[in-house]
């Protein structure tokens, strides 16, 4: 006699699916690859400063298998400098939907956000442009060849700030984008603070012995008009100085990566493109040579790729002081990781660019540009500022 079904289907989800059932304290994250909503804390990731947290995330999952979690992942975010906060925890719960189709987010996107907003720089504009002059300096004199300078816009709402339809808009202007949300409350925050946005910068992705990585550097504003959109990419697929910063990242990434790999292909740059801004970009892949290996886990090589020159510098710790001397904030999680890892090793990581931290009713959002021998700064200021555009589009803030 043949005994009664007792398995139940597994639930089918859609990426709107996951969105609804987003709540604060929820991790979010979805990209071509798919959609991830990881729901309490099974285990918290000890991240203490300067250690690795690979390591820490390995043992953490090798943990929770033994304890009876199926499949289980960490899920996060690590912050830019070594001594900078990291947000990383096995969930309890890890829903999976395929990537956003464009329309799947509209109902959660049509949600009202805020509509009366106050805009403060950090710094003063005027002030950036001169930090960028000091980079120039900094440059001349050969102490770097290259720094990225930060700055952000503290942006103050009449109402608390709701962040799920702000990823369901972020995910409507570029379903191409990864848009994620982690919670990164500290001890002692008045309340839940959450780090949000729409990155287009691939740290790495990793499907078994396979690795993707792909490098952003060298930008223009995107144009509302298509005939001088034309005329930026041919400029930006031509300009010797766009080319020289992002060859200087591609060398790094490609330096840190190939002795993890049997093979490594990194093809010349191209233009792409986001809703706010051009980008060369260079996708390069890889061949694991032993992915068995805890250190070619997703978490481990993106910790060894962290900070690329597309958001620290050459040298990085030289260029990593430039930044703190010059920068008047601690940059927090904003130019460093974001993403998920599984106990197979696999997983994708994004660095955290084109984003915002949210609390209560404030949101800072942050944005910088690559500084290089050549440089402008009333360029780079206009940069910065039009990257704030992906952000501010979504919050429904004029300029
Ligand atoms: C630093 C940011 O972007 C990075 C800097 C770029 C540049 O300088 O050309 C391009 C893409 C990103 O790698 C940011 O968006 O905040």
């Amino acid at each position: 006699m043949s005994s009664p079904v007792l398995a139940r289907p597994r639930p089918q989800y859609d990426a709107a699916d996951l969105l609804t059932a987003y709540l604060p304290g929820s991790f979010y994250y979805s990209s071509r690859r798919g959609t991830l909503l990881a729901d309490g804390v099974h285990a918290v990731v000890p991240a203490e400063p300067g250690t690795s947290r690979a390591q820490a995330a390995a043992r953490a999952l090798a943990d929770a298998r033994a304890a009876g979690l199926a499949d289980p992942i960490v899920a996060g975010a690590v912050g830019f400098r070594p001594d900078d906060a990291a947000s990383l925890v096995v969930p309890a719960l890890v829903r999976r939907a395929p990537a956003p189709d464009g329309t799947a987010t509209a109902s959660a996107a049509s949600v009202p956000v805020p509509a009366a907003w106050t805009v403060t720089p950090q710094p003063d504009p005027v002030d950036y442009a001169e930090a960028v002059r000091k980079a120039l300096l900094h440059i001349e004199t050969g102490d770097i060849d290259k720094v990225v300078l930060a700055r952000a816009l503290d942006v103050t709402a009449d109402a608390p700030v709701s962040v799920p339809p702000l990823l369901a808009r972020l995910t409507r202007a570029d379903p191409a984008a990864h848009v994620f949300a982690v919670d990164v409350t500290a001890p002692g925050d008045p309340a839940a603070r959450t780090l949000f946005g729409a990155s287009p910068e691939l740290l790495i992705s990793r499907r078994g012995r396979t690795v993707t990585v792909n490098p952003l550097a060298g930008s223009r504003p995107r144009s509302a008009d298509d005939a001088e959109n034309r005329r930026r990419i041919d400029d930006l697929r031509t300009a010797a100085k766009d080319h020289a910063e992002h060859a200087l990242v591609i060398r790094q990434v490609a330096d840190v990566l190939r002795p993890f790999c049997s093979d490594l292909d990194v093809p010349a740059p191209e233009v792409v493109g986001t809703p706010t801004m051009w980008h060369l970009s260079t996708r390069i892949t890889g061949t694991l040579d032993d992915p068995d290996d805890p250190g070619s886990s997703s978490l481990a090589l993106a910790e060894a790729l962290h900070p690329t020159p597309a958001v620290c510098g050459v040298p990085t710790t030289t260029a990593r002081d430039v930044i703190a001397d010059l920068e008047p904030a601690s940059r927090g999680y904003y130019a460093g990781l974001v993403g998920w890892s599984g106990a197979d090793g696999d997983g994708e990581w994004v660095v955290t660019i084109r984003c915002a931290e949210a609390s209560g009713r404030s949101v800072r959002v942050h944005a910088g540009a690559g500084i290089v021998a050549g440089s402008d700064p009333e360029a780079e200021l206009a940069e910065t500022r039009a990257k704030f555009r992906t952000l501010l589009g979504a919050l429904g803030v004029a300029e």
